[in-house]
């Protein structure tokens, strides 16, 4: 099997006036070549600092104080910026940011963006960027004349594929996509995803596809990871997590019962009590054991760590090692 990514013990902490916030907090876990990665959780569990901090590239005042980021060999936080800017961002590693479709420049037209974007990165002529151009740009279903438009003639499905083409031209080896479908109709939410399901079997493209939607998650992703405050609650295929046998973790089992589900009738959803830790003073022992319904006394002191429990499925739970 070859990992094309290989993340251990990821710490990415904000300094703030107030203190150190544990945004990403001792994460760790793999990714197989042309597989999709799922990151699920609640709203400030740490899924857009670990995207960030995947590109070695922390929003201040965020700092990466611990952890490794091997792409292709390579521990990629011993690189300098230079380094970083020249052969790893958008090179092997991109991502498309929550909201990035907003962020187009609105006076320059779609083709001249897309230019600035690779000129920057890749010595090309001319001819051959726009080549590539159009190539992307058909690649995620528009047609040409949308290069002469400018984004305000775009809608926002037109604008999003526009943002995921920019991610792919470089043509990187991960992809991640942080929230791709938000602010988007279901229609078109749904469109979103069936290109990115298409796009990672036609460029054999391995993705990170961050959401808080856990049945958006299930469409889309081969393996899940469940964050809860900064950390790895669980980790399994599909199957795993949403088969038969359910979760193991009682966080994943929880945040599935307060899921809406479209193919099962759902009597009354349910909801998790409490709110998610402050990580600027997150809690001793399992960071879920306030909110946790099977929470033993060895939960409030210990940490779990995060265990393999059967081949491939990874879970940080005292209740499910006994
Ligand atoms: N620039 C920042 N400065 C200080 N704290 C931050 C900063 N960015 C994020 N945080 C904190 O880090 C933690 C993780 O935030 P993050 O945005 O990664 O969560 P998330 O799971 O992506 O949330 P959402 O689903 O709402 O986007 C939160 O406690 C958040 O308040």
């Amino acid at each position: 099997m070859e990992k094309i990514l290989d993340v251990r013990n990821l710490k990415l902490h904000y300094f703030t006036t107030k203190g150190a916030v544990h945004g990403v907090d001792g994460v760790s876990f793999y990714m197989k070549a042309g597989e999709t990665l799922g990151v699920v959780g609640e709203s400030g569990c740490g899924k857009t600092t670990l995207g960030t901090a995947l590109l070695n590239m922390p929003t201040p005042p965020g700092k990466i104080v611990d952890g490794e980021i091997i792409i292709d060999g390579k521990d990629i936080l011993k690189l300098n910026e230079n380094e970083l800017r020249k052969n790893v961002r958008w090179e092997k590693i991109s991502m498309v940011f929550q909201g990035a479709m907003n962020c187009l420049t609105p006076v320059y037209t779609v083709e001249k963006q897309m230019m600035e974007t690779l000129q920057h990165h890749r010595k090309m002529k001319e001819k051959e960027a726009r080549e590539r151009i159009k190539k992307y740009v058909n690649l995620v279903g528009l047609s040409d004349d949308v290069l002469k438009r400018y984004p305000h003639e775009l809608s926002g499905g037109m604008k999003q594929r526009i943002v995921i083409a920019m991610a792919l031209f470089l043509e990187p080896r991960v992809v991640i996509c942080d929230e791709p479908t938000t602010a988007l109709d279901v229609v078109v939410q749904a469109q979103i995803i069936n290109l990115l399901k298409e796009l990672k079997e036609k460029l054999k493209l391995s993705f990170i596809f961050i959401t808080h939607d856990l049945s958006t998650e299930a469409e889309v992703s081969d393996r899940i990871m469940v964050m809860y405050a900064g950390k790895v609650a669980e980790i399994g295929t599909n199957e795993q997590i949403y088969g038969s046998q359910g979760p193991a973790h009682p966080y994943t089992r929880r945040l599935l019962a307060a899921t809406p589900r479209l193919h099962k009738k759902v009597n009354k959803l349910d909801f998790i009590p409490g709110t998610p830790p402050d990580l600027l003073n997150p809690p001793e022992g399992c960071r879920f054991h306030l909110r946790c319904d099977v929470a033993m006394d060895k939960c409030k002191k210990e940490e779990p760590p995060v265990k393999e429990i059967e081949p491939g499925h990874f879970v940080a739970c005292w209740r499910c090692f006994e």
